[in-house]
């Protein structure tokens, strides 16, 4: 069988890795290209990996296998598997890009799966080269290291190729968690005429996992939480919860409301001191694992002080939201996972006398991976009908027909940026964060300890959600 017809007769187009021995390689992004395969995507595809690393093509090979063995498809997988290839390549040299660009075939799209401040120097080494017709580039978020590189990195990118061609991956934004959120609030009488400041108490975006540092500390440490996360993932989420309903789902509607919506947004009373906590584990134990502090880690710096753990209160100040509370965090080695947004909704004015157990608030929450939909209520329970009992009405939202990466690598292979972070939205998202890092860094906010295995600090912003 010849290459074209073993790749489903599809024109030839190559994925380029850069940064194929590290994490998000091995965990999210093949394994969300091998789902894509499985789906029938990608004919032609050839996969090249490139990593510092002095792999063989064995040892690549074993990577993308073991990555790719939780989807059972036995074509088009097996046949990327078969072609693949690794390059040990220095992305910071021209020369070595060079040498990458020659051996990929047909269409490229080159993937930055790098530290930041690495994937910016290699977009400047990719500067002197030229890159060949219709390249797209797929950057991983955070987009920079702050605001300023932010905007350089958006210049280098806007000399390379054309806006449309640039797809800043947030892989939050998975197809299904977009339109999961866009189809509650719009699609449903009775939820969008009450998310609003007259009804909602307050939004929590939280994102708890029980993951550590897992040897990541050559990005992680630099990064901490705040710019990992919440930076990040939590303010798309947070875009996505708080925007006005787009007229259609389209790129640029939605890509649209989404920035109008971020640009409204600003730290909650302009005081970080107030609104920003940060914290680091400490040696704890999560599910019979015992984990060292993260100051002891392997490659961190413990003198730098990075967060493993961070909070931040923000205003979206808007008709719609101006005063309600929207309160983001994102913590590392907790006791458990917890991915979800949980809006509280105010008190109703004027329960009858005479009722009671009326007094945990409603509230609705949307769980992140999985994605689910629980809506807390207080009803009538068995036993005395004067006394209402809290129950939660739950459902499932439904898994995606691909992976979030499947998703998100899915808009890379097909041009279409619909899921893709714009330019101005990811400089926007750092000016968001700027005065929180700024008073980090003036040690105004004291970075406070939790044990690893624990529900975080003790003097949270979010309580009890
Ligand atoms: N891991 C995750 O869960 C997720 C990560 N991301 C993003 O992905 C990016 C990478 O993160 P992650 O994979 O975790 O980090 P890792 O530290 O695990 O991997 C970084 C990779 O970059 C390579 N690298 C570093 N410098 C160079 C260089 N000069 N030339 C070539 N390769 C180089 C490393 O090679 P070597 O190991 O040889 O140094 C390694 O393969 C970050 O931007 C992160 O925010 C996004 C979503 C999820
Ligand atoms: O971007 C990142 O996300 C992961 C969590 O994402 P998930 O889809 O695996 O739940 C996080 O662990 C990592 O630190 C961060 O870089």
């Amino acid at each position: 069988m010849d290459r074209a017809q073993d790749r489903g007769g599809g024109s030839e187009q190559t994925l380029l890795v850069l940064g194929a021995t590290g994490d998000l390689t091995g965990r999210l992004l093949l394994p969300g290209l091998s789902g894509l395969l499985a789906a029938g995507a990608g004919p032609g595809l050839f996969l090249l990996g490139s990593g510092l690393e002095d792999w063989d093509e064995d040892r690549w090979r074993r990577r993308v296998s073991e990555s790719f063995a939780a989807t059972s498809d036995g074509g088009r997988v097996a046949a990327t598997v078969r072609q693949t290839t690794y390059l040990q390549a220095d992305v910071t040299r021209a020369d070595d890009l060079r040498r990458l660009l020659d051996a990929c075939r047909g269409d490229v799209v080159i993937f930055f799966a790098l530290p930041p401040a690495v994937t910016a120097k290699a977009c400047r080494a990719l500067g002197s080269l030229g890159l060949p017709e219709g390249t797209r580039l797929v950057v991983e978020k955070p987009f920079g290291v702050d605001r300023a590189s932010a905007v350089q990195l958006n210049q280098d990118l806007a000399g390379l190729v054309a806006e449309e061609q640039i797809h800043r991956v947030d892989h939050f934004l998975g197809k299904s968690t977009v339109l999961n959120i866009l189809g509650l609030r719009f699609a449903n009488r009775i939820l969008e005429p009450v998310l609003n400041a007259d009804h909602v108490a307050s939004v929590d975006i939280v994102f708890d996992e029980s993951l550590a540092l897992e040897d990541r500390a050559g990005y992680y440490d630099q990064a901490g939480a705040l710019v990992d996360m919440v930076q990040s993932h939590l303010l798309q989420v947070l875009a996505l919860l708080a925007m006005e309903a787009p007229p259609t789902v389209g790129a640029r509607e939605l890509r649209d409301r989404k920035a109008q919506v971020l640009r409204a947004t600003h730290l909650w009373g302009n005081d970080p001191a107030a609104s920003s906590r940060r914290a680091r584990y400490v040696a704890g134990e999560i599910g019979g694992r015992r984990l060292p502090a993260y100051a002891d880690e392997a490659g961190v710096d413990a003198g730098r002080g990075t967060e493993t753990l961070a909070e931040m209160v923000v205003m979206v100040d808007t008709w719609r939201w101006a005063g309600v509370p929207f309160r983001l965090r994102s913590g590392k080695a907790m006791t458990s996972t917890r991915k979800e947004a949980v809006i509280t909704f105010k008190q109703p004015p004027r329960v009858p006398d005479g009722l009671s157990g009326w007094e945990q608030p409603d509230r609705l929450r949307i769980g992140f991976g999985p994605d689910r939909l629980g809506i807390d209520l207080n009803i009538n329970g068995p036993g005395d009908p004067f006394v209402l009992d809290p129950v939660t009405l739950d459902a499932d939202f439904g898994p995606g027909a691909l992976p979030p990466y499947g998703e998100v690598l899915k808009g890379a292979l097909d041009g279409d940026p619909t899921l893709s972070v714009r330019g101005d939205t990811a400089e926007e998202c750092w000016r968001i964060v700027e005065p929180v890092l700024a008073a980090w860094r003036a040690d105004v906010v004291p970075l406070g300890e939790y044990a690893a295995g624990s529900s975080g600090p003790q003097d949270s912003l979010l309580p009890g959600i």
